[in-house]
């Protein structure tokens, strides 16, 4: 079966979300069903760039995986584009069998049943400003796709008020999952360094923004890797 592959990359650490800190290697595939406005990965997006998505199978991926990583094993973290376009099943079968963990980011649009193979899947519904729409009834097929097996968990981008109050009726329809909250960044062109000030200010807004709704059930986390390297690429 083969993969579409964007980059492979790391070690390095996860930056967002419920394993932020992490030290992980990344296997970002080539495509996406949405166009988020604001993406920050459009190199994996936008088919001007796929003729840099090399055809790898699984044995090439887990090569490289090893390769990077030094045969010791650690969490492999698949993203996109939507990694959720590909059959990333007989990989998660052969890094398994070596020891290796897996967490997947996607947006919920495309359910697989490699899901419930994984250690760790992160949802990432997408709010008003990116200009897409979730279809909440796929969103709740990757739910039951992923069934007991990982721990699943929801994560938002937040980058203004309507985000904000949407998130909030997200985490409504799904009050047993637990949910991160990450600053949206405008800052992503990967040969510009970002601005911490503006950063650091849109991680105090959002913090603010919990606070004062009085709303305790989410993790409000920066993106940890912006912090440190901007928006670079294999990072
Ligand atoms: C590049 S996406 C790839 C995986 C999948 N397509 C998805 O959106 O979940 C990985 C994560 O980066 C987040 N992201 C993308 N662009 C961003 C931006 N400009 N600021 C903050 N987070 C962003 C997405 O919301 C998602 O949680
Ligand atoms: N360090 C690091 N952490 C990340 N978390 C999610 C990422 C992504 O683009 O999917 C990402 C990324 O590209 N780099
Ligand atoms: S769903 Fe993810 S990869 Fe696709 S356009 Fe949106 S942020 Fe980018
Ligand atoms: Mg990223």
């Amino acid at each position: 079966m083969t993969l579409r592959v964007a980059e492979i990359f790391g070690p390095t650490i996860q930056g967002e979300g419920v394993l932020i800190g992490a030290p992980t290697v990344f296997v970002r595939t080539g495509g996406c069903d949405y166009r988020c406005s604001w993406c920050d990965s459009l190199h994996a997006v936008d088919s001007a760039h796929r003729h840099d998505w090399l055809p790898m199978d699984p044995e090439a991926v887990m090569t490289e995986v090893r390769a990077l990583s030094g045969d010791r094993p650690l969490t492999v973290s698949l993203s996109g584009g939507n990694p959720a376009i590909h059959d990333f099943a007989p990989l998660i079968a052969l890094g398994k069998s070596e020891g290796y963990t897996f967490a997947c980011e996607t947006q919920g649009s495309i359910a697989k049943p490699w899901f419930a193979a994984l250690d760790t899947l992160v949802l990432s519904p997408k709010p008003p400003s990116s200009g897409e729409e979730v279809d909440w009834s796929a969103f709740e097929r990757c739910l039951e796709a992923a069934g007991n097996g990982p721990e699943s968990v929801i994560k938002i981008v937040i980058f203004d008020d309507a985000d904000f109050a949407w998130a909030q009726a997200a985490h409504a329809r799904f009050p047993d999952l637990p949910l991160y909250l990450q600053p949206g960044n405008l800052m992503v062109d990967p040969d510009k360094p970002v601005d911490l000030t503006e950063t650091t200010a849109r991680l105090e807004w959002l913090i603010d923004k919990v606070v004062a709704a009085g709303w305790f059930a989410p993790r409000v986390l920066p993106q940890l890797h912006v912090m440190v390297w901007g928006n670079k690429r294999g990072v």
